[in-house]
């Protein structure tokens, strides 16, 4: 068992945040925790590490108890940069766990390099971008070769460059045995990098593999739209007029056939949209229908 959370609860004063979260990561994967803001997320991760304590429930890391300070050797959590010093380098912060993780300084450069904060690893942390700080801030967080590691929105605030830089850690971190617990935001960006989503509504947990829900569709703008539907309705069972528009799930048949089909019965096809159903589409049916 990596991570074992059990009924866990949570209030401020009368705001009860979190109402009995269940839920049990058994073997190495990527996990997201979505929801929307407030919902609760940054309350759960903190209480998963120890940093805030429920008022009910237990939570277990690795077979043993959050509270038990060992398990810290094996599990990081990657805070927002608040937690990051100005007026010291990079390498100040990753010395500095290094020396109370026991740390060789080798192994914390290769880390470094892996990461590729190398070339500024000794400048002052007020002088980094955004980026740069998410970047030691992985550093920091995997120096120890963590079994588990948690990240509050790790993609929070960058730009496409760094976001895609980022994912690609985090997945080439997880090929390494890694397990990760991520909350974001980014639903585009979650969907490249799992399918396990733990969504948080209203101090409950829905936890769901998105890729059941996963399909391919075209939207198409026609000049016949009611003969369009005729023609292809024949030979495809998911399909459906929207906003004036042509919705279908072709399940397998190549697109270019559907442009035969239409262009035999000269229906002429404006526009091609290619749509590909997602976290997003999820999320809106969770959170935003009512
Ligand atoms: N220390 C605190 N004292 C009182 N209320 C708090 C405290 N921390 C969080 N809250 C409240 O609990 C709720 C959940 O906050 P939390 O930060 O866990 O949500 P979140 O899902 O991480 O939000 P976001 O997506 O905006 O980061 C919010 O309504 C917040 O105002």
């Amino acid at each position: 068992m990596i991570l074992s959370v059990k009924d866990v609860k949570k209030a401020y004063g009368k705001q009860q945040v979190l109402k009995g979260i269940t839920f049990k990561i058994e073997k190495p994967q990527i996990f997201a925790l979505v929801g929307p803001n407030g919902s609760g997320k940054s309350t759960l991760l903190n209480i998963i590490t120890n940093l805030i304590s429920p008022d009910s429930g237990e939570v277990e890391i690795l077979g043993k108890s959050n509270k038990n300070p060992k398990i810290f050797k094996e599990v990081s959590f990657m805070q927002d940069n608040s937690v990051l010093y100005d007026y010291l380098t990079g390498y100040d912060h990753l010395q500095f766990i290094g020396d109370v993780q026991k740390i060789p300084k080798k192994e914390i450069l290769e880390t470094a390099e892996r990461i590729g904060i190398t070339s500024y690893i000794h400048k002052k942390v007020g002088k980094y971008s955004l980026g740069m700080k998410q970047h030691l801030l992985l550093t920091m967080a995997i120096v120890n070769n963590p079994k588990l590691l948690i990240l509050d929105e790790p993609l929070n605030g960058l730009d496409p460059t760094s976001a895609i830089k980022v994912r690609n850690l985090l997945l080439d971190i997880y090929s390494n045995g890694t397990t990760i617990l991520l909350s974001s935001h980014n639903l585009g960006e979650i969907d490249r990098v799992t399918s396990q989503i733990l969504f948080l509504k209203e101090g409950k947990l829905i936890e769901e593999d998105i890729s059941q829900y996963e399909e391919t569709s075209y939207i198409l703008t026609v000049n016949e739209l009611e003969m369009a539907k005729k023609v292809l309705e024949e030979h495809i069972e998911k399909i459906r007029i929207i906003n004036n528009k042509l919705e279908i799930v072709p399940n397998g048949m190549i697109l270019n056939n559907i442009v035969k089909l239409l262009d035999r019965e000269k229906v002429e096809i404006i526009d091609i949209e290619k749509k590909i159903r997602g976290s997003e589409e999820r999320y809106q049916e969770i959170f935003m229908v009512n």
